[in-house]
């Protein structure tokens, strides 16, 4: 159990560590995030790693009998206690929400796995998430226009273009995470901060990052980023000079427009969670 909730905190302070992250708090910079820096960071992960291994017990002690939806459900509460923890050490600086949504959700399953099999593999892992999930899309027909003002980005983004931003993934079984980010960091080249900096950027290109959305306004900047990301796989990536130089014109571009890549971020987290899990690192990783 200790081991698998390392894996969770790991990742969260891997992710914040990867540095120039364009937009996003990393270890020299808070990008456009300025209520926040690294340390605001630690804290946050380190309070995270009582709840992990709490999210993990729940899924190895539930009841056989008990149906998957059920144990979400049961689950959830714990979250928000999660949520409350990040709040008080961050002094109410929402650093880490969709990332406990999904690591608590993932580690749950782990620990239902783990009880069930012998070996712990990411698709046994996704397999019991998107039963856990079934009933997910409830918390979207609750809503109506107009009625509640309310909604989180989340929500408003729903009404408004019907995306389903993390509920969706999560719901999926983590599509973009499994099939193109995982595959996409095992096979990348470099330093960590390399592997992990084209990792996030590919993220981007894929996801519907609600904190982007949300900050830019409309559609139309999730769309205008995903070009020039184009731009800079074209440039050859984190590794390129032009690439190096993409990364510090985005940055100062995402300070000046207060644009955030937070979802994806998270999503690179999840990427990192299944890296580890399977009995990957990265540490110290040069090819
Ligand atoms: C289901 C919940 C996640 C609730 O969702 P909600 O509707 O509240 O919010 P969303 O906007 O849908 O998303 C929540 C966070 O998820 C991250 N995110 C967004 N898009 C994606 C995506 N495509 N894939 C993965 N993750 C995504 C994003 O988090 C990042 O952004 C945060 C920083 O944002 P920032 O703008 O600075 O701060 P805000 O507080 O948003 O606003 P400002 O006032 O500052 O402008 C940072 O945290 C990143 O992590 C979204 O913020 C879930 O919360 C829920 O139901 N919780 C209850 C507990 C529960 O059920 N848990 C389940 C068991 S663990
Ligand atoms: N490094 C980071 N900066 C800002 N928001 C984030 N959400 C998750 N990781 C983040």
């Amino acid at each position: 159990m200790r081991e698998v909730a390392s894996y969770a905190e790991r990742a969260l302070l891997y992710e914040v560590t990867c540095t120039p992250k364009p937009g996003l708090v990393d270890a020299v910079d808070a990008g456009a995030h300025e209520d926040m820096d690294i340390f605001t960071f630690i804290k946050s992960s380190c309070v995270l790693r009582g709840y992990f291994e709490e999210f993990f017990k729940r899924g190895y002690q539930a009841e056989k009998e008990l149906p998957l939806p059920e144990l979400f459900e049961q689950i959830r509460q714990l979250g928000l206690e999660a949520e409350q923890a990040m709040y008080q050490v961050t002094f109410g600086v929402n650093t880490h929400k969709g990332a406990i949504f999904s690591l608590g959700i993932l580690l749950c399953a782990t620990g239902y796995v783990h009880k069930q099999n012998t070996s712990i593999t990411v698709e046994k892992v996704l397999s019991v998430t998107k039963k856990m999930l079934i009933r997910l899309s409830a918390d979207f027909k609750k809503l109506n226009l107009g009625e509640n003002q309310s909604y989180t980005a989340g929500e408003q983004l729903y009404l408004k273009y019907g995306i389903s931003g993390i509920r969706g993934e999560a719901s999926a079984g983590y599509p973009l995470v499994y099939n193109y980010a995982l595959p996409f960091l095992k096979k990348s080249k470099g330093t960590t901060h390399e592997r992990m900096l084209d990792t996030l950027l590919y993220l981007v290109t894929l996801a519907e990052d609600t904190n982007l959305i949300k900050r830019g306004g409309s559609l139309a900047t999730l769309f205008e980023v995903r070009k020039k990301i184009k731009n800079y796989f074209d440039h050859g990536g984190s590794k390129s000079d032009q690439g190096k130089q993409d990364l510090a014109t985005l940055n100062q571009e995402f300070k000046d427009k207060n644009l955030s890549i937070g979802g994806s971020a998270d999503l690179l987290i999840v990427t990192l969670y299944f890296f580890f899990l399977e009995g990957n690192d990265l540490a110290n990783s040069e090819a």
